[in-house]
């Protein structure tokens, strides 16, 4: 990116670019090419896994809009006697004119719940330190970006915010909402500091903000000398939870962090609250300002479990198909273990002519929200999907999912962590909902045992020879979307 580009016509065509890269690149330490379509594993026969800025990105790139919460801010203060304020308009925090109509122009009426704390402390005169905790999707970037702007004084041409992102790809997402939000603000620069961008020896940077990876940042503060760490004001550290665990991030976090001057004002953002990451906070940011807004816990309480014997594979299948059958209750998710299991399982379900969709890590960004905007749309019916999808499900519509393999970690242990998430719901729905288990050997059943155990909730046992069990189970799934008695019938007579 040459010094005067167009930013926002700069990150417009990298985004474009962005899904395919994606697929294509190494979200890991050193940053090098993978191959190309493999954003999980390669091998399809094991379980998938998905890094943290994986995660953390293809979160932020499906999610539609703002993740309301609940729950109330929490707030540490070092200094009882520093000031606190929250707002409740973005007019309240006398932004320039041009941010704040920036800010309407993005669609924002109101500060989020963490904005509303978190904004009138970035924003404070003097400044003070910020360590902000939320889980992903409250307002965190956009809380911060905003900062980062409206500290810039673009009278003076040199880089005076510094943000740092853990990936390329999480680095030009912060750049694209920058983008936008300063559209009325012409006069503020701002600069990727990332692989690929390279800038002739000698320069000296006239960006207001660099936006970039830690290994760049350190190579163009340090190595080359470009621009001055001293003069930064604002240090902004994102995704510090990803960024630990991306290997040899910490360390040159606080490398930069230590070539600052002491009076820059840290910001400091995580979506979890880990011990870890708030040992590392502390080596970055003193005296800070903590706020922190708990994540609204999924719970099992609206969900009806049950679990269902199968002798083979084929009898899953069977069930599943029975089920798919029947979901004119709403719609159906389906998790496998591994990517194999989910493709058999679609293949197989297609063959025999039923739409079901598949999502699972070897498709590219793209391919997984077009998949995941049919389903949403009720397009298809039944989504077959692997743990890439465990955490954040949010279609309000599904009424049912089925563990076609129960989860497992890499001990085969039974993972209740991603039980939860798959079939957990949070307060925001509080609907009803089912899960079933489909348990096809003696390893299942025991697996089955300790999630039950864990949960402190039965998981029932679904007979539909059992007259009683029947009508039980008729009665309770009725409450499910209040739909007739007779589909609701259709629904339990499955497994006969
Ligand atoms: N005040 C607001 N009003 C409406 N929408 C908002 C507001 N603030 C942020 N959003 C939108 O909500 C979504 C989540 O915001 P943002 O990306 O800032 O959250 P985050 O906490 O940084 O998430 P992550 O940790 O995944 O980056 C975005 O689509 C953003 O445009």
């Amino acid at each position: 990116m040459s010094q005067k580009i167009d930013w926002a016509k700069y990150v417009a065509e990298t985004e474009k670019n962005l899904t395919n890269k994606i697929a294509s690149v190494e979200i890991s330490s050193d940053e090098s090419s993978r191959k190309k379509g493999s954003i999980g594993q390669n091998d399809e026969d094991a379980p998938e896994q998905f890094s943290p800025a994986e995660a953390s990105l293809l979160a932020k790139v499906i999610r539609k809009g703002l993740v309301e919460s609940k729950n109330d801010i929490e707030v540490q203060r070092r200094d009882p006697k520093s000031p606190l304020y929250s707002v409740k308009t973005f007019e309240a925090l006398n932004l320039n004119p041009n941010l704040l109509k920036g800010v309407y122009e993005m669609g924002f009426n109101a500060p989020s719940k963490i904005q509303e704390t978190a904004l009138p402390t970035l924003l404070a005169d003097p400044p003070q330190n910020l360590i902000a905790q939320a889980q992903s999707g409250t307002g965190k970037t956009a809380a911060f970006v905003l900062a980062m702007l409206s500290r810039v004084d673009s009278t003076k041409k040199y880089p005076q915010v510094l943000c740092l992102s853990p990936t390329y790809e999480l680095a030009i997402q912060t750049g694209e909402v920058a983008a936008h939000m300063a559209k009325f603000c012409p006069e503020i620069e701002m600069k990727f500091a990332v692989r690929g961008e390279e800038v002739p020896k000698g320069t000296e940077l006239t960006e207001h903000i660099i936006i970039g990876t830690p290994g760049k940042v350190l190579d163009w503060g340090l190595k080359f000398k470009i621009f001055d760490l001293k003069k930064i004001h604002v240090f902004v550290l994102d995704e510090a939870d990803v960024m630990i665990a991306t290997q040899g991030h910490q360390d040159q976090c606080i490398r930069i962090h230590k070539n600052l001057s002491s009076s820059c004002q840290m910001m400091f953002f995580s979506a979890t609250y880990d011990q870890e990451v708030m040992d590392f906070a502390e080596h970055i940011v003193k005296n800070p300002i903590t706020i922190r807004l708990k994540r609204e816990e999924e719970s099992l309480d609206n969900i009806t479990q049950y679990y269902v014997r199968c002798a083979n594979q084929q009898e899953k299948y069977n069930a599943v198909t029975n089920i798919y059958g029947t979901v004119g209750v709403g719609q159906a998710i389906i998790f496998c273990h591994t990517r194999k299991t989910a493709a058999w399982l679609s293949e197989k379900m297609a063959k025999d002519g039923h739409a079901v969709a598949v999502l699972t890590g070897d498709l590219t960004v793209e391919q997984r929200i077009n998949v995941l905007d049919r389903f949403r749309q009720g397009q298809e019916k039944v989504l077959i999907t692997t743990n890439v999808l465990s955490r954040g499900i949010d279609v309000e519509q599904v009424t049912i999912v089925v563990n076609f393999d129960l989860p497992i970690d890499v001990n085969k242990k039974a993972d209740c962590e991603t039980y939860l998430h798959r079939i957990g719901r949070t307060g925001r729905f509080g609907k009803r909902g089912i899960a079933i288990n489909l348990v096809d050997s003696e390893q299942s059943m025991a697996i089955l045992k300790t999630i039950e155990k864990h949960f402190n909730r039965k998981i029932n046992y679904l007979n539909a020879e059992d007259s009683d069990e029947i009508e039980k189970n008729r009665k309770l799934v009725s409450l499910v979307n209040n739909k007739s008695n007779a589909c609701l019938y259709s629904f339990v007579c499955l497994f006969k």
